[in-house]
């Protein structure tokens, strides 16, 4: 097992000496890897309409809540719904879960950011999905929910019709779950929607030796985390039908919807800033294939950018630990550790089953476990680039800028440890923990709190769920920037409906929750504007006071903060939203 370079997975398809038939398994997939991206770059170059006109909602970004916003909207057939997406159309690519490490660094597919520099930070790539489907198309497929205590702390948190019984609705809404066992459960899941989910189809028996590990520590199996029980060992379901990847474009933008006369979607539109006038928002102005183009929205701009303007792990093999560390609160029942165990292969010894093993996980021979911090307090912060503010947000994690947040992670490695020198199954199967020891710790005692410390250095980064940069709260909270139906304080006829508005970030990955969160800012908006107009009710958007300034650290040479009034920021450009503190779901 290797723990230091777990996140150089990318490797996976280019070195293969572990057996002779991976490696021609791995040269036929980067010839079809290759032709693939050919073709849908040809395929992108083709779509070039002109959209400029008017249309009754503008949604920005076609990612995973952007294409489930796009598609409730137009399911009434009076409104006029344009859905603009800065990258291209999804490629047959995508539909492969094993794929995903092959397109991650592609900037056909990627946003290709990098964090800045900051404490245990050094600058590192940050995956973002770019084109339709957002990330949701170039994701891990883990469809997790996360725990109700998630969202019954958001509704705690003043976020009134937050709470789990509040959101297990919108989740059933999109669901299909094709794993009839778990579709039993009709308290928690539904059939017939049109985000198809369903139970890992393929297991490498790596993974299940992994499991039993665990499992002779005293950790349960949890049969269904999106059920009542989200702490414990897992498999979790993908986003996935009959092996293939579902993305939300896939899922809620099918030809069928595409086919609305009342429907446009653009790709290769990069929308620069919400046009803004008298308070309100009237349109967009985007970078098109015909160059700069308005589009107005008389009813409401919807923007679904993500988290950074909105940015891992696995392969078709996986499983999760959710846990709690001995710093979580016996009060809080939520897990604060996630063990995201996958099989990868490696570069060096072989396992020795992998030339014998009959089954298809063979491939994989060597493990890793990713531990992820699931309730960081650290905050980053993004900030408009000045010298070039429609480029890449400049983004600071600050992650483990709070001390606290170092503790779980360190406790979920020493678990790791512990498995390697106790486990049996480990034992019988000649499966070994290989740690790199960075030079730098090399003096100090293996294992310990300071050795971690040390070794994580420079390694602090977020496994591609960032969250809040938009955050949800009441008016109370002076770094709100939207309120309970998503519209954005300060400027009428705005919302943001991504993962950007979760108060506080889930304890899973977060695609499930930013699906939810489109189907429920669909059903704010299109209740909004159904129901009878009262004159006399206050507007939708009420202008209320933005802090001047927000406790950030000091900037970054070379840089500035962005705008401090929201709606000077939104006037602005759209990333200018992205101001409020950024909680990372990931730590590691
Ligand atoms: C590598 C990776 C692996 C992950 N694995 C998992 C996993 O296994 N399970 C899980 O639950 N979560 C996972 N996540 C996280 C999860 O997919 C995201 O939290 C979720 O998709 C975010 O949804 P969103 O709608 O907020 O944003 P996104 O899906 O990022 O959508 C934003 C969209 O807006 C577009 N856009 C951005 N700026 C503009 C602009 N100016 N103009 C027009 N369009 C624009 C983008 O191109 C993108 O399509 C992973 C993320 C990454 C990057």
């Amino acid at each position: 097992m290797s723990w230091l370079a777990p996140l150089t997975q990318t490797e996976l398809w280019t070195s293969a000496d572990g057996c002779s038939a991976a490696s021609i398994f791995t040269t036929l997939l980067m010839t079809v890897v290759a032709k693939g991206m050919r073709e849908a770059r040809a395929k992108a170059a083709r779509t070039r309409d002109i959209v400029s006109g008017e249309f009754d909602f503008v949604v920005v970004g076609g990612g995973s809540a952007g294409c489930v916003v796009a598609s409730r909207l137009s399911e009434n057939p009076n409104w006029r719904v344009l859905l603009l997406e800065a990258g291209s159309e999804e490629t047959e690519l995508n539909i492969v879960p094993a794929f995903y490490n092959s397109y991650l660094r592609d900037p056909f597919f990627d946003w290709h950011y990098t964090t800045q520099r900051s404490g245990w930070d050094s600058g590192q790539f940050i995956p973002r999905g770019k084109g339709m489907g957002g990330c949701s198309a170039v994701n891990a497929l883990h469809f997790t929910r996360g725990d109700r205590y998630d969202f019954d702390n958001w509704e705690k948190l003043g976020n009134k019709g937050w709470g789990y019984k509040d959101v297990l609705p919108f989740f059933k809404k999109s669901e299909n779950m094709r794993d009839a066992a778990i579709a039993q459960d009709t308290q928690y899941h539904s059939t017939g929607g049109p985000q198809d989910t369903e139970s890992d189809r393929f297991s490498d028996p790596n993974i299940e030796r992994y499991l039993q590990a665990f499992q002779e520590l005293g950790y349960t199996m949890t049969k269904d985390i999106n059920g009542e029980q989200h702490l414990g060992l897992s498999k979790p379901p993908s986003s996935a039908a009959g092996g293939e990847r579902r993305s939300t474009n896939r899922a809620f933008l099918p030809a069928s919807v595409r086919a609305r006369k009342n429907l446009v979607v653009q790709t290769q539109a990069f929308v620069r800033r919400v046009v803004v006038s008298s308070g309100r928002a009237v349109g967009v102005e985007y970078d098109g294939p015909e160059g700069v183009r308005t589009a107005r929205a008389t009813k409401e701009v919807i923007v679904s950018a993500g988290s950074y303007n909105s940015p891992q792990c696995c392969l078709c093999s996986q499983a999760s630990l959710f846990m709690r560390s001995s710093q979580q609160p016996a009060d809080d029942p939520r897990p604060d550790i996630q063990i995201a165990i996958g099989a990868t292969h490696a570069d060096s010894e072989p396992n020795p089953k992998c030339a014998s093993d009959e089954t298809a996980g063979t491939f994989f021979n060597q493990m890793h476990g990713i531990v992820n911090n699931l309730r960081p307090k650290s905050r980053g912060e993004i900030r408009l680039d000045p010298q070039n503010p429609y480029g890449a947000p400049l983004i600071f994690h600050r992650v483990f800028s709070i001390e606290d947040d170092l503790k779980p992670v360190i406790e979920g490695h020493q678990l790791l440890v512990k498995l390697d020198e106790t486990s049996q199954v480990f034992k019988d199967n000649g499966i070994k923990l290989h740690v790199e020891v960075p030079d730098a710790c090399a003096s100090l005692t293996f294992n310990s709190d300071a050795f971690w410390r040390c070794a994580f250095q420079g390694l602090g980064k977020s496994n591609g769920h960032p969250t809040s940069s938009c955050s949800m709260g009441p008016d109370s909270d002076p770094l709100a920037v939207v309120n309970e139906r998503l519209q954005v304080r300060g400027v009428a006829n705005l919302r943001v409906v991504d993962a950007s508005i979760m108060p506080e970030a889930t304890t899973a990955n977060t695609n499930a929750a930013a699906v939810m969160i489109g189907e429920k800012g669909a059903a704010h908006i299109a209740e909004d504007w159904t129901k009878p107009v009262d004159p006399t009710a206050a507007p939708t958007a009420r202008p209320t006071a933005r802090p001047t300034a927000r406790p950030t650290a000091a900037p970054a040479p070379g840089t500035t903060s962005l705008p401090s009034s929201a709606s000077t920021a939104t006037a602005a450009l759209f990333p200018a939203l992205l101001w409020a503190a950024v909680a990372l779901a990931r730590n590691y």
